[in-house]
């Protein structure tokens, strides 16, 4: 016999099961094993805290009429603040049909005061709301005759336009009043400026001095209907609401902490003015939907039982824009709070645990017809900038003495400790999914197996966290009201924000802390170009624009998903090789339904000739760059 004898009749491989196999030092696929490892234990603790907000639901009622028949004469004052910072992304006519909305209230009119801030400073926009003080004296009478809804005068037409009640005289008269002084804003708007013979009717438009610009003016405050006015009225002769524009003093070296800066500037000269005991704050695109939203507030702050400990009552943040399977996944049920809390991009969530780590309680209250509707963001750009800055603020939270499970403790149950971390661990999930979404996919093109082998007992875990993690979610999104297409595309959009947001908002963070960068607020725009806008109806992604890295990591990552996928199925029908197809099945799966996942976003790259599409520059740079990987690699 020969040397060959002594060479073994078999081999044995051990599968690679996560918890069964760790490959030895110097063993192929051993980084591989403890990133995906390190990855997969990441994921099952977030999903822990990601239970606790569907441990308990609670679903809220009020009773209006026991309100009514309690406290109809001894109703609370209410001061309304609408915030605004910029007439060019956030259109003064916009503004006062959120105005306008919240004046209308089902509400009494004496106790109810409504300010404007401003922090453009820009008589556009304190124009615009001249025009509304004139127009309300019509529209409030004829809405709350009329039972209208919603009260936003601009929706409120366009919707009774098709349903064919346009006969009405009345109607008519008051659509009139609303076009004319809707043209002449919007005039204004493209003018640039206020006309002459406009600014000589109204004094108010002196205090606008040469020079001022939006990052750097005077305090502007002005009342342009006085409540405590008996003169103050309606055409019918009714009381009008007090309605106020406010624009605080901003200069270039001095922070002014964004819409925490404006409320708190709001709640001073409020208090000088009306001092209402409530304040509701909507942003100037959330205008109100429904006219009884201030009297259910009243029903949780009024109760007699638990009336007493209630600090605030939150609205879901709902959106009259979005698409039927909602592209961009904005109809996410993210609770956010109102509030004050300076120096950190989401005063709304650090001022709602404040008050609640306080000992108050607060109330998430989710009427069937929405009490609010605002924009959602309609292209893929200003859906990453805004998941940045949300997440990025959170992480600084979570990373401060505000962290939820450190200023909570002891104060506020578990449960929702666990729920505010949800948020603020957003950016970290950035990472882990990054390494399951390059590792296997490249793991596959090499020919090392990650996953155990479908003919192992190994893989069972493994397909039973993936089938219900993902059919749960399914049900989720169905029982929310959404298609399956819409789940299928937030899936898409949860891992464009994390992969691109969160990545953005971890790195920007870790720049903070070691000093170098400081925080902004970037404001979403609400508005879009005619065209722009009609691929978003169509539910098509809005790519399109400049080279922007966030764009650049997007197609990098899809294209080297279809590049492994191409390329892996290749060696692992053609190749042979050892264990053959069974140890790569479950990569091979996983390396499809990304590229079916990511079939929009190959649109984007290699199909569409609209201005959408992916820009060219991002396209070329992805390609190139994830061939050289494959060259290097394979
Ligand atoms: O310097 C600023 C910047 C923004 N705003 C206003 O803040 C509001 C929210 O800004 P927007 O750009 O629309 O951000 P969104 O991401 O849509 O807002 C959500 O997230 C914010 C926290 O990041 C919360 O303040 C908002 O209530 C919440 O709707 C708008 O009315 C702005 O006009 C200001 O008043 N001053
Ligand atoms: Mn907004």
């Amino acid at each position: 016999m020969g040397r060959e004898a002594c060479v073994p009749l078999f081999e044995t491989k051990q599968g690679r099961g996560r918890v069964a196999y760790l490959p030895s030092v110097g063993e192929e696929g051993r980084w591989a094993w403890i990133t995906l490892s390190a990855a997969e234990l990441w994921f099952g603790l977030y999903w822990v805290l990601t239970q606790s907000v569907r441990w308990g639901p609670v679903y809220r009622r009020t009773f209006r009429d026991r309100l009514s028949e309690r406290y109809e004469d001894e109703l609370p004052t209410v001061d309304v603040f609408v915030c605004t910072a910029d007439p060019l992304v956030e259109p003064p006519s916009m503004v006062i049909n959120t105005v306008l909305s919240v004046m209308a209230y089902d509400y009494p009119s004496e106790k109810l005061a409504v300010y404007l801030s401003d922090d453009g400073g820009s008589e556009l926009t304190f124009y615009a709301l001249l025009e509304a003080a004139r127009f309300s004296r019509h529209w409030i009478p004829f809405s709350k005759k009329h039972h209208v809804e919603p009260r936003s005068p601009a929706v409120y037409f366009a919707e009774t336009a098709v349903s064919g009640d346009g006969g009405d005289d009345e109607w008519s008269m008051v659509k009139r009043l609303y076009d004319e002084m809707e043209n002449r804003i919007e005039e204004a708007v493209k003018l640039g400026r206020v006309p002459d013979e406009i600014k000589e009717q109204h004094g108010g438009f002196s205090k606008w001095r040469s020079g001022a610009n939006s990052r750097d003016h005077q305090s502007i405050v002005q009342i342009l209907i006085d409540g405590r006015d008996p003169k103050s009225v309606d055409i019918k002769g009714s009381q009008l609401p007090t309605l106020v524009y406010m624009a605080r003093e901003k200069r270039p070296n001095h922070p002014h902490n964004f819409k925490a800066g404006a409320m708190n500037a709001l709640i001073r000269v409020s208090s000088a003015i009306s001092d209402g005991a409530i304040i509701l704050n909507v942003d100037c695109d959330m205008y109100s939907n429904s006219s009884k939203s201030v009297r259910d507030a009243m029903c949780f702050f009024l109760d007699e039982g638990k009336g007493h400990e209630i600090a605030y009552v939150q609205f879901p943040q709902k959106f009259n824009n979005v698409t039927k399977n909602d592209i961009y996944g904005s109809s996410m049920t993210t609770i956010h709070e109102m509030g004050l809390k300076y120096g950190c991009p989401v005063e709304d969530v650090i001022t709602g645990l404040s008050i609640q780590c306080r000992g108050w309680k607060s109330v998430y209250y989710n009427p069937k017809r929405p009490g609010f509707l605002g924009i959602a963001p309609t292209t893929l750009a200003q859906v990453i900038l805004q998941h940045k800055r949300w997440s990025e603020g959170d992480l600084q939270i979570f990373l401060s003495r505000y962290c939820p499970f450190v200023l909570g403790r002891g104060k506020i149950p578990l449960g929702l400790q666990m729920g505010y971390c949800i948020y603020c661990l957003w950016a970290s999930t950035s990472i882990p999914t990054l390494c399951y979404l390059i590792i296997p996919p490249l793991c596959l093109l090499k020919g090392t197996s990650v996953f155990p082998s479908v003919s192992s007992a190994w893989c069972v875990p493994f397909v039973y966290a993936f089938i219900a993690k993902y059919v749960y979610s399914a049900f989720e999104s169905l029982q929310g009201g959404g298609t399956i297409k819409g789940w299928w595309n937030d899936m898409r959009i949860t891992l464009i924000k994390r992969t691109t947001s969160y990545l953005f908002a971890m790195i920007d963070t870790t720049l903070k802390l070691s000093g170098i960068d400081n925080s902004s607020f970037a404001i979403t725009s609400k508005v879009t170009d005619p065209e722009a806008s009609e691929r978003y109806e169509s539910e098509l992604i809005e790519f399109g624009g400049s080279f922007s890295p966030s764009f650049a990591i997007l197609a990098m990552l899809d294209l080297h998903h279809l590049v492994c996928l191409v390329f892996g199925l290749k060696r692992v029908v053609f190749g042979g090789g050892v264990g053959g197809f069974e140890p790569f099945l479950m990569q091979l799966i996983m390396c499809g339904v990304l590229v079916g996942l990511n079939m929009p976003v190959y649109e984007g790259m290699f199909l569409r000739k609209d201005k959408g599409a992916m820009p060219g520059s991002v396209t070329l740079t992805s390609i190139v760059l994830v061939m050289v990987c494959v060259l290097v690699l394979y």
